[in-house]
């Protein structure tokens, strides 16, 4: 059997809200932040009133401010989310820059068994994102992590959006891990996770959280253990392509490592040079750091 896939109205709310109270499973949403001030109270505020205030499906909605340097935490707070600095989550252990960081520390401050990661910067998308990604870890013990999937539009067909997906991810998978193949949106942001499972990860602390989660699962777990629900439509901010080299060496080293690079250190930086013009290179030190499963701390 490979990855199952869904559709987000395979099940009912209703449906969901029981198999929820039977098994007494605690849902957490947890939305890692980066200066996201202009987007991140719009994304708690939907979330707390359909989901959590009008039904009993999400228990907490925890924003993890990432070393934003404008509203986020304001806005988050008002919103109504219970929003952490991430460098202030376990101080002991030290602070690393980074969306996997945030997500990782996310892990000492939340208490739901099943958590559902969101990005903040949406500004195309619902609220049925949320019990769409709940779906088959409800319903299915074997499910261990679910990725959304979606349609992302944009002026020249749809594979517009979504350049390291295409350019990185994709080919990496198909080099490398092929049994990740069937996933539609390997990097997306919006997925979910029994908490046990992303505590006994190793957890990028940059962007490569995504492509490690799915690597580390289907190795150890098989394909059965993932699940992909599609999502319908789905539109964010983008990045420059410069800052997008970034995201790219990130997923890069992750994978090498898993593939047994001995040319990858997880513990430094990486310089990754580009140039603007001429031979002047615009140098950038990239984080390739792994932190280790938070299960030995919690
Ligand atoms: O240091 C950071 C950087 C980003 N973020 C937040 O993470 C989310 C996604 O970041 P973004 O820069 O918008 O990522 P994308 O360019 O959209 O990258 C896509 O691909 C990445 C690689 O898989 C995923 O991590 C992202 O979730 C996914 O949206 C947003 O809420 C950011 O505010 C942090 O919390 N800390
Ligand atoms: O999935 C991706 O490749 C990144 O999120 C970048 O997406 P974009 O090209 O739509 O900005």
């Amino acid at each position: 059997m490979g990855i199952r896939a869904a559709h987000w109205d395979d099940w009912t709310l209703e449906r969901l809200l029981d198999a929820k109270a039977e098994q007494r499973q605690r849902v957490s949403l947890v939305v890692p932040a980066r200066n996201e001030a202009a987007t991140v109270g719009d994304v708690v505020t939907r979330v707390r009133e359909t989901l959590m205030e009008t039904v009993d499906l999400v228990d907490e909605i925890v924003v993890i401010d990432s070393d934003s340097v404008d509203d986020t935490y304001a806005v988050a707070t008002s919103a109504g989310a219970r929003v952490h600095r991430a460098a202030e989550i376990r101080p002991d252990l030290g602070t690393h820059p980074g969306k996997g960081e945030a997500m990782w520390k996310s892990l000492f401050v939340t208490t739901g068994d099943l958590v559902v990661f969101m990005d903040a910067d949406l500004h195309d998308w619902d609220t049925h994102f949320v019990p769409g990604l709940l779906g088959p870890l409800l319903t299915d013990p074997a499910v261990q992590l679910v990725k959304g999937f979606y349609d992302r539009p944009g002026a020249d067909g749809p594979l517009e959006g979504g350049r390291v997906t295409e350019l990185v991810a994709r080919p990496l998978i198909a080099l490398l891990f092929p049994s990740l193949g069937e996933l539609v949106q390997p990097l997306a942001g919006e997925w979910a996770v029994r908490r046990d499972w992303f505590a006994s990860l190793s957890v990028p602390t940059g962007y490569a959280v995504e492509l490690a989660a799915l690597v580390d699962t289907v190795r150890a777990r098989g394909p059965e253990a993932i699940a992909q629900v599609g999502l319908g439509t789905r539109a964010h901010r983008h990045q420059a392509l410069r800052d997008l080299g970034g995201m790219a060496t990130q997923i890069l080293a992750a994978a090498l490592a898993r593939a047994g690079s001995a040319a990858i250190s997880a513990t430094g930086d990486v310089v990754l040079r580009q140039y603007l013009r001429g031979l002047e290179p615009l140098e950038r030190a990239v984080p390739v750091l792994e932190r280790e499963p938070a299960e030995g701390w919690l």
